[in-house]
């Protein structure tokens, strides 16, 4: 007996790479409620992706609580590109805000610096740029990128995830002016309820995708007792409406949330995707995918999603 009504495999391309992805794959889940999507990244093991079903069953179940704000002001995501790149990236997007992937290899600066700056071209005075480091500096690193970065960007409205600790976040926190923001601390920790990130961070960053589901992501959210900035986990458009509602629901939203990133990828699974209109997206729940869009055609990746399915669902009640 399994709570979907339907399972599919979806292959979908990159545009560039991005967190080491060339091929975003995942699945989509019919039930009662409509459709989820479980895409927990390729390396996960079954506990960690347990969360990411929890998820896709709130989703294809009950549904979510009610909004209390129709459209969510978001960032555009420039991946660790060439200059010119960054600069076409943010100038298309529409967006006020950008968040830089930086750091993603070992003498990176000059390069990070080129790209913050073309970004400050692009977005005028007026925009707010944030960094991404996904946790690879040491304090001391951090804390001299972080300022030249700082001034190359004319100020930068926070740095994602310096370094890997809660304690080197809290000792970057008191060496540099920027403000920090906790991304893998609170989502990989091994309880995001407990995690106490409010001392080393001055915002959270929340995905709802692996916290286990919108009303989960709302207590860590309180929990956390920091400003929350939602962000994807490079989900499609039905992946992506679980991170909206959660956005939606937050009792204050300060910051622009990380969720325009369905332009890194190269198609989505449905006709009406949850795209940004002028820097925002309207709160809605996208139709349902079109039967065969972007259906894996390896007959192992699909065995390979079916299997993992099969063993989460025994650790997740109700799926
Ligand atoms: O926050 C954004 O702008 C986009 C989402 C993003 O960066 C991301 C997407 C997938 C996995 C990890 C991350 C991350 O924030 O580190
Ligand atoms: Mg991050």
């Amino acid at each position: 007996m399994t709570l979907f009504a339907q399972s599919r495999v979806y292959s979908i391309p990159m545009r560039t790479k991005f967190r080491g992805i060339t091929v975003r794959e995942g699945m989509l889940l019919e039930g009662p409620a409509g459709w989820g999507e479980f895409c927990p990244f390729a390396e996960y093991g079954d506990a960690e992706a347990a969360s990411w079903l929890a998820t896709a069953v709130e989703q294809c179940t009950v549904g979510w609580p009610a909004p209390v704000r129709d459209r969510i002001p978001v960032n555009c995501t420039v991946p660790a590109v060439a200059a010119a790149k960054a600069h076409d990236i943010a100038a298309r997007s529409g967006c006020q805000t950008a968040k830089i992937k930086v750091a993603d290899h070992v003498d990176s600066l000059s390069e990070d610096i080129a790209r913050v700056e073309a970004v400050r071209d692009a977005l005028g005075p007026t925009g707010k740029i944030r960094v991404d480091a996904n946790a690879v500096w040491d304090v001391d690193t951090a804390v001299a990128h972080i300022r030249a970065l700082d001034k190359a960007a004319g100020g930068l409205e926070y740095v994602e995830q310096p370094c890997p600790t809660i304690d080197e976040l809290a000792l970057v926190r008191r060496r540099v002016d920027v403000r920090i923001a906790a991304d893998e601390s609170i989502r990989r920790a091994e309880d995001p309820l407990k995690v106490a990130v409010a001392g080393a961070a001055d915002i959270a960053v929340i995905k709802c995708t692996p916290l286990g589901g919108v009303r989960r992501s709302l207590e860590v959210a309180e929990a956390a007792g920091l400003p929350c900035v939602v962000s994807s986990a490079l989900e499609t458009s039905i992946g992506l409406a679980a991170q909206v509602a959660l956005a939606a629901a937050l009792p204050s939203l300060d910051f622009a949330c990380g969720l325009g990133t369905l332009s890194l990828l190269t198609g989505d699974v449905v006709d009406d995707s949850l795209v940004p209109v002028d820097g925002f997206i309207d709160v809605r729940t996208p139709g349902p995918p079109v039967p065969g869009r972007f259906d894996a055609a390896d007959p192992e990746r699909v065995a390979w999603w079916h299997a993992r399915l099969d063993r989460v669902s025994a650790l997740v009640p109700g799926a």
